[in-house]
């Protein structure tokens, strides 16, 4: 694993499990994929702000778990304008499966990610999606990432590959990354801040797919990290936690439309504190 740099309790379980899990057999998995920068170029034609809406039944920051319907779920953030679905398939710490993402792959026709901790190529051949995946600082060296990017390619998935620092970054670079996501939740304290993308974002090559994971709740959070570069959002929480997520979809997917009534509501409430 990458850096000596302590991780929280809750991500050195996540990885025990993820060690532990055995994955399929090389040939039980072969993706036609749909393509995430085509759906990212469809939202911005459209006047959409690009957001992965991620269906995140539960995980070691979020209390109490959401039962609902994967498939509803998805078909809800896609009618709220979102351009791609991530589907969290860790069944220990976030109540995910793999079913789960095969039902929502089912139910709608955006590109959808398999968010999951995938440490060897084995772990690939589970379920079919149209990305999978891939955290620098869980995999063991430059080498491994490049063979495993390459393997998720031959099986048909695009990767994204998660980084949260420049040197990760250049890592994943020169593994061959060209969808690349800047965590902004640390792996230590598993504390959130926008500032991680905006550090990372001015040394990112213009032709990379570049995606800000983590942290983004607000109209404003988004309109933060698109002014820093992120050609998309990929967002859990802030969407889950609303009773309605096809309206949490589309708070977010209009902030770059809808920003003078935005601001006076916000304005509003300012002056109603
Ligand atoms: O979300 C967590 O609590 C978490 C804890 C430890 C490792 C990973 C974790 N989340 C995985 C993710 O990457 C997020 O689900 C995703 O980026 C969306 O983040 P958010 O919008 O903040 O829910």
């Amino acid at each position: 694993m990458n850096s000596g740099e302590e991780l929280a309790p809750a991500v050195q379980s996540i990885l025990e499990t993820a060690r532990e899990r055995t994955g399929g057999e090389p040939g039980d998995v072969s993706v036609s994929a749909r393509s995430l920068p085509d759906a990212l170029a469809r939202a911005e034609s459209d006047g959409r702000v690009p957001v992965i809406a991620e269906v995140k039944p539960t995980s070691p920051t979020t209390d109490g778990t959401r039962e609902d319907d994967p498939a509803e779920l998805a078909r809800a953030m896609v009618e709220g304008g979102a351009a791609a679905i991530s589907v969290l398939t860790e069944p220990t710490h976030f109540g995910g499966s793999p079913e789960a993402l095969t039902q929502v792959r089912e139910a709608v026709d955006v590109p959808v990610l398999r968010k999951d901790f995938l440490l060897r190529e084995e772990h690939l051949d589970v379920v079919e999606a149209d990305l999978i995946l891939l955290i620098v600082r869980f995999v063991d060296d430059g080498a491994h990432l490049e063979e495993l990017i390459d393997g998720a390619r031959e099986r048909g998935f695009q990767p994204l590959v998660e980084v949260h620092d420049r040197a990760e970054l250049e890592t994943a670079l020169e593994a061959g990354a060209d969808i690349i996501g800047v965590n902004n939740r640390d792996l230590g304290k598993l504390e959130v801040d926008l500032g991680t993308f905006e550090a990372v974002a001015p040394d990112t090559p213009e032709d990379v797919t570049l995606i800000a994971e983590s942290g983004v709740s607000s109209p404003e959070d988004v309109r933060r990290m698109r002014a820093a570069g992120a050609d998309a959002l990929l967002v859990g929480s802030a969407i889950m936690a609303e009773g309605d997520v096809t309206d949490g979809t589309r708070r977010l997917t209009t902030a770059e439309t809808n920003t003078d009534a935005e601001s006076e509501m916000e304005t509003d409430t300012e002056t109603q504190i």
